[in-house]
């Protein structure tokens, strides 16, 4: 059975680049996949039969690494996440929830920081220090702004090679950063359109665009976040800097919150842990802690 990966979805059709990555079949979902509510994703490692050279139907969607809602894709490897340094200012709570959402889907995140150029010299050394607190904790952190001739140099190598997602709230400079290393990626836009012989899209759909011999979608995702799925337990494992330490609590279910001998309240009174990043933490816990029980029916 042929092997390939789904690169874009549209109008029920799934495009499944082939092993060799030389041409794409224009596949149909198996009926079995709606009975069993799997639906194919873009981002899915599928087997398909063949029809022709050009059309097919997928009868396995192998397993994922994981899946996003917003926008639907799977296996993906990293979310660039995209705030600005100033209009709007920069928000490390925003920050926090984005990278805590993100960590829960076991993808890694790379941090994005736009519009270097507004900030004054005075406001300067307090995003100096995010920065250094971020990098601390050991997320890749890339200042920029518009027009940033370094971008493409420093954002090439963190796309090569990998399935990533942009993330960001309205007018934070997603598309502005694209458009600076836009050389580099509307050859290959082009390049898909071709493959598939259309023209450019008009309807709303799901694209993998091909970078560096990785692949970025060209849907941004993660607009909002509530913790819908998030368990109090699992929450300090979304913070690095806490996952490392909590195996030197006292108690093995520690929340850090009032519990004695608690490694990582002793970290942030060290200030080895910034003490916002715990201030976050704990009103997440909050939000989860009051959420409503969700019921299912299955
Ligand atoms: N001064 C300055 N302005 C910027 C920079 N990046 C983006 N902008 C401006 O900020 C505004 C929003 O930028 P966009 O790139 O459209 O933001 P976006 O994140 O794609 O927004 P959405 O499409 O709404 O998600 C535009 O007016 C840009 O010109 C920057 O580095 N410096
Ligand atoms: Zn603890």
């Amino acid at each position: 059975m042929p092997k390939g990966q789904i690169r874009k979805a549209l109008s029920g059709f799934y495009y499944v680049l082939d092993e060799n990555g030389e041409r794409y079949i224009q596949c149909r979902g198996r009926g079995v996949f709606r009975n069993r509510q799997i639906s194919p994703l873009v981002g899915d490692f599928v087997d398909y039969e063949a029809d022709n050279d050009l059309e097919g139907t997928i009868t396995v969607v192998h397993e994922r690494k994981n899946e996003l809602v917003r926008p639907p894709i799977s296996n993906i490897d990293q979310a660039i996440l995209v705030f600005s340094a100033k209009q709007p200012d920069f928000h490390p709570l925003l920050l926090d929830r984005f990278l805590t959402a993100i960590e829960q889907h076991g993808i890694k995140p790379v941090i994005c920081l736009t519009k270097m150029d507004l900030l004054k010299e005075s406001e300067k050394g307090k995003l100096e220090h995010f920065i250094a607190d971020y990098e601390k904790i050991g997320y890749e952190v890339i200042p920029t702004f518009k027009g940033d001739p370094s971008l493409q140099e420093r954002l090439m190598p963190v796309l090569e090679g990998k399935i990533s997602v942009l993330a960001g709230q309205s007018g934070v400079g997603k598309s502005t950063m694209l458009n600076t290393i836009l050389p580099a990626l509307e050859l290959k836009t082009d390049d898909i359109s071709k493959a598939l012989n259309r023209g450019k899209h008009t309807t709303r759909h799901v694209e993998l665009i091909e970078v560096n011999n990785g692949l970025l979608a060209d849907t941004p995702g993660f607009s909002s976040f509530d913790f819908d799925t998030i368990e109090k337990e699992e929450l300090s494992g979304c913070f690095p800097e806490m996952a490392e330490r909590s195996n030197s609590c006292k108690f093995r279910e520690c929340l850090h919150l009032n519990e004695p001998k608690c490694a990582i309240k002793a970290a942030v009174e060290a200030n080895e842990i910034p003490e916002y990043r715990y201030k976050h933490y704990l009103k997440f816990l909050e939000e989860i802690m009051s959420r409503k029980p969700r019921y299912t029916n299955d």
